[in-house]
């Protein structure tokens, strides 16, 4: 633009003088780009080294020297002096002279927050199971030792919680203040706590002062001021282990030999003091967090997408603690993901313990959008990691069905016979059984093998092998011949998603549990074929065939010799007959692996068996049947968790249950997990939590 000028200037005015000026001037821009240019990679030196100063010269004087005047240039969006713009450009575009823009430089605030943050997560009391229909959530809720569930220290803290809470409501305080959530409020969080109390405002503002009367006299029991210091010593007092214990003791000679060194005794007084504040500010910090997600699992069963199974709950004295249960269909993920991000629990959580398909195929998307990092678990280890855990721990766990005792016979579903006489050789109840005669053909149905029978007894006795089948979407066969060590023998394409998916196709019902009850009155005899259908009644030629009229000959085909198929059909005759057929073929694949591996006892799991009373008494009869009273069918309350449990365990280490456990009372409160290869060899070995 200068030369132009001059130009400009030199031809209207012809003197020499003006013409060698300009020339010169012209010359010295043209050399002043080009060194800026060039001389930098000549030289070696990095250009932000000499355009820096001006720009720390620009920062330190008033803004308005650094920018031009923005009336001036109203209408356009460049403010900035040249070297400005390119002092951006090289920071965003070159690593080598990358410069963190002002609004990112990490101070060393951030720093400390992240490190807070750091130690704040509670992502170790999860374990997630993300399978092919269903996602399964079991959480850990630590309980002070001696347990009871609601002690008299948590009563008191529980009722001076509420005081305070209501009182703070009532004088219009927000939730800033530090008030305890836990229990304030059964079954509703503080939250809704306060807003219904500060709601009851206009009318009660009177009874703030007796609230606060209440308060106080409860503070003369030994409340502190602070009463989430006294939530943490009510909630995580729990007698130190073994291993902690020497630590600490190791640690405090070592700051006595400090002591008597004399030299660094004020410094490391300090600096202990000024840790142990940090650590009990991270401490209650978790405290919060650990508050915040259990508030709001209490408060789960109000949200339509996600289930907490309070039944199953239960408290495990060997971890100190409780276990919970959620799940939700694994479709509605981004949902499950949403709510987490609504209610700020991914903020608290950095890494948990994940299994099955989901753990590989969501994990980027949940590290990116929640920034929780999966620890991914081995599906099968965590199966049966989770089970024998179970198995050893809860009282009551396994079961199986026997025939009914002397009921009178429904002949409603016979067609649920498989066939032949049933050869009860179930030990302890055989007696009970009075059969006879044409009673006892009679009875061996769906209908009348539905006797529930407690069998922990046979879990607990180490006979192994053991057949482990898992029906979920699709059907895995395990091997199991010691606690943790299995091996994968078989499967089979048709599951639980099998039947979950036709009978969505064939049924307008959404809801399993619903279907569940459909199926209970369904009359199968109107969709499959029986032997009889096909046969007639010619019982010399059944006889040589060695097969009853009564039993299925091929599921679903009564429907290929109908006119109209859907004809005289009901939604429950469908759900009945489908469910039979894919339970069928999942005991007869069990039964020949169990044979081939001579194995006598098999446990079916999975959660295609939840609420699913038809399809555990016939695996229960089906198995007693085709083995002649030799195999035994097994089921567990927890069925559909054990693989979220066993992440849990896993990503603990609690196999190595003092070592295990004692990470959560170290004295740095930090969990210290050891993925390498041979431990997890060894930990399939350990006899821990088996037989
Ligand atoms: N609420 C439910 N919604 C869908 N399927 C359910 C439900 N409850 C039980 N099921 C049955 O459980 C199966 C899933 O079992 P699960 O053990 O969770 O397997 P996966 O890990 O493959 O999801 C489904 O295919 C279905 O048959
Ligand atoms: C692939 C799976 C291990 C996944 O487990 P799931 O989510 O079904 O519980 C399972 O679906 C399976 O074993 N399917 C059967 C594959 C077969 O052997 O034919």
């Amino acid at each position: 633009m200068l030369s132009g000028i001059m130009y400009r200037w030199l031809f209207q005015n012809e003197s020499i003088w003006q013409c060698v000026f300009s020339f010169c001037l012209g010359a010295i821009s043209v050399g002043c780009v080009w060194c800026y240019q060039n001389l930098p990679d000549q030289l070696e030196i990095d250009p932000e080294s000499w355009i820096e100063p001006w720009n720390e010269a620009i920062k330190r004087r008033p803004s308005w020297i650094g920018e031009l005047p923005r009336e001036f240039f109203a209408h356009r969006r460049n403010t900035h002096w040249p070297w400005e713009t390119i002092r951006r450009k090289l920071s965003r575009g070159s690593s080598l002279y990358a410069m963190p823009a002002e609004d990112t430089l990490e101070t060393e605030e951030t720093k400390e927050v992240e490190k807070t943050e750091k130690e704040t997560c509670i992502g170790s009391i999860f374990g997630l199971d993300v399978g092919g229909t269903l996602a399964k959530l079991v959480y850990f809720e630590k309980k002070p030792t001696n347990y009871d569930p609601v002690s008299p220290r948590e009563r008191h803290y529980n009722v001076a919680a509420s005081a305070q809470a209501v009182s703070i409501a009532r004088r219009g305080q927000d939730a800033k203040s530090p008030v305890p959530r836990r229990r304030s409020f059964p079954n509703m969080g503080t939250q809704t706590a306060s807003k219904k109390a500060a709601s009851n405002h206009s009318t009660h503002s009177d009874s703030s002062d007796e609230d606060i009367r209440h308060l106080d006299t409860l503070r003369q029991e030994s409340v502190p001021d602070d009463l989430s210091q006294y939530r943490i010593s009510v909630h995580f007092e729990t007698p130190e282990r073994p291993a902690a214990r020497k630590r600490r003791e190791e640690g405090s000679d070592k700051e006595n030999k400090n002591d008597e060194n004399g030299s660094s005794a004020e410094i490391g007084g300090n600096m202990k003091k000024s840790r142990s504040m940090f650590d009990l500010s991270v401490k209650q910090k978790k405290a919060e967090a650990l508050d915040q997600f259990y508030n709001f699992a209490r408060r789960l069963d109000s949200y339509q997408d996600s289930v907490r199974d309070h039944k199953l709950s239960f408290f495990s004295r060997e971890l100190g603690g409780e276990f919970h249960f959620i799940r939700f269909e694994t479709r509605r993920m981004p949902n499950a993901m949403e709510l987490i991000r609504v209610n700020n629990l991914h903020k608290n959580i950095c890494e948990m313990g994940a299994t099955g398909g989901g753990a590989h195929k969501y994990a980027e998307d949940w590290e990116k959008s929640l920034g929780i990092r999966m620890d991914k678990q081995e599906e099968l280890d965590s199966l049966v990691a989770g089970m024998q855990f179970v198995l050893s721990t809860v009282v009551g766990e396994c079961y199986t069905f026997r025939p009914k005792q002397t009921k009178a016979v429904d002949h409603s579903d016979s067609s649920d016979q498989i066939g032949a006489p049933l050869l009860d050789d179930a030990a302890s109840e055989a007696s009970d059984d009075t059969l006879n005669g044409e009673n006892q053909k009679n009875r061996v149905d769906g209908w009348w093998w539905s006797r529930k029978v407690q069998r922990d007894a046979i879990s607990y006795s180490s006979t192994y092998p053991y057949l482990l089948v898992s029906i979920g979407t699709g059907v895995s066969i395990l091997r199991v011949d010691g606690p943790r060590k299995y091996e994968r023998i078989s499967g089979s394409s048709i599951g639980g998603g099998t039947y979950w998916g036709l009978i969505r196709l064939l049924t307008d019902v959404e809801d399993f549990d619903a279907v569940m009850r459909l199926a209970e009155k369904g009359d199968p005899a109107k969709v499959d074929m029986m032997v009889g259908d096909i046969y007639g009644n010619d019982s010399s030629a059944l006889e040589k065939l060695g097969l009853p009229s009564d039993i299925v000959a091929s599921s679903f085909g009564k429907l290929v010799a109908k006119e109209d198929p859907a004809s005289g059909l009901k939604q429950e005759d469908l759900a009945r007959a489908l469910l039979l057929m894919v339970t069928n073929n999942i005991g007869q694949v069990a039964y020949l692996n169990a044979q081939l591996h001579k194995t006598t006892r098999i446990y079916f799991v999975g959660n295609f068996l939840r609420s699913n009373m038809i399809s555990q008494r016939r695996l229960s009869y089906a198995i007693n049947y085709w083995s002649k009273g030799k195999m035994e069918a097994l089921f567990l309350e927890h069925e559909g968790y054990f693989g979220a449990l066993g992440a849990f365990l896993v990503s603990q280490n609690v196999p190595n249950v003092e070592e295990g456990l004692g990470e959560w009372n170290d004295d740095d409160g930090k969990r210290k997990p050891d993925h390498s290869r041979e431990r997890r060899q060894t930990m399939r070995h350990l006899q821990t939590f088996g037989g």
